[in-house]
């Protein structure tokens, strides 16, 4: 009985390879994905009598049915645990851009995990909570650690790495969404895909060198989406043109990130606001 308040973090991924193709469709990863200070909001409110999930949200073009990540959890937690469900319902107050490569929709879906488990008493162990998210989305292991980490696997193999964090995430997003599944499609069909030293990427997040950060930063989702799409390739001429800084895509898009220092990243904003006002989405940190 009773309602709370739970705030769900997005992410980027920094750096992003795609090693092969699974048997069940699904790709090998390796990449490292940090949470950032950019959240919606669940208001989870418990009825303590027997009924559905009622979700509601701000945002039109979220579904509240049965396609909800929210709605896909409460049914497997439900069935794991073994008990009947109650009535609960859920306001998701959406701040995360859908659809961006932030990971919204599995932050969602594992900050209401967390929760329900909690409202149960902590009913199942965390690996537990790892395999039914798992089940619903490759993204949804991360937000159960949620910690900066080292992802392989399709996601759910997770090593928490320490780092420094001290530098702003500048987030813009042009005014499409991409699919994460067209973003995997033929992925490994392109020829010359630029990968990521991810082992040079942890020594810059660990030493706090950004330069060896950015350097080597690579998305292999990107570069797919690139040679496919005309507005991914639109917008990436168009931050080309005004900025001098590398800017990268996360996960599969279409929320690209620029990292740079406290010093650099108001101009930064300065100038994309001037540019393209509508793109920028907001300077976020590592959490
Ligand atoms: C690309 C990444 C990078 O962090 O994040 P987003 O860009 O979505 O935030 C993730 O791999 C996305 O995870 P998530 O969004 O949970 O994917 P899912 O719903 O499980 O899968 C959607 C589709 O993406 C493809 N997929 C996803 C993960 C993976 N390791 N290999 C895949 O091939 C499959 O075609 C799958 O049907
Ligand atoms: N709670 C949710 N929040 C956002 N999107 C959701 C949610 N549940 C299901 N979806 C669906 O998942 C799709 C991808 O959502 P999201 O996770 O925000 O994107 P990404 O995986 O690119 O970060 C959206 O098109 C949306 O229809």
């Amino acid at each position: 009985m009773g309602t709370v308040s739970v705030e769900s973090n997005a992410k980027i991924n920094i750096g992003l390879n795609v090693l092969e193709k699974l048997e069940n469709g699904y790709h090998r990863l390796e990449m490292i994905m940090v949470p950032i200070n950019l959240y919606d909001r669940l208001e989870i409110k418990f009825s303590g009598e027997l009924g559905e999930l009622i979700i509601s949200s701000n945002k039109k073009d979220i579904p509240t049915g049965k396609e909800n990540i929210i709605y896909k959890i409460y049914n497997e937690f439900y069935k794991k645990i073994g008990i009947k469900k109650e009535k609960i319902e859920v306001n998701l107050i959406k701040n995360i851009p859908s659809q961006a490569g932030l990971g919204g929709g599995s932050s969602d879906g594992a900050f209401f995990l967390k929760e329900l488990n909690c409202y149960y008493k902590n009913i199942l162990k965390e690996e537990e909570l790892l395999e039914i998210g798992l089940k619903i989305g490759a993204d949804i292991p991360f937000f159960i650690i949620n910690k900066p980490a080292l992802v392989k696997g399709i996601g759910e193999k997770i090593e928490v790495i320490n780092i420094i964090k001290n530098f702003d995430i500048i987030l813009i997003k042009p005014d499409f969404g991409v699919s994460t599944k067209l973003a995997y499609e033929n992925v490994l069909e392109q020829d010359n895909m630029k990968i990521s030293n991810i082992k040079k990427i942890i020594k810059g997040l660990k030493n706090d060198n950004l330069k060896l950060i950015v350097d080597n930063i690579e998305n292999n989702l990107q570069q797919n989406m690139y040679k496919k799409s005309k507005d991914i390739r639109d917008f990436e001429k168009k931050l080309k043109d005004i900025l001098d800084v590398r800017f990268n895509m996360s996960g599969s898009g279409s929320c690209y990130y620029i990292l740079a220092r406290k010093d650099k990243s108001k101009n930064i904003e300065l100038k994309l606001k001037k540019e393209f006002p509508s793109y920028f989405i907001n300077i976020n940190e590592i959490i």
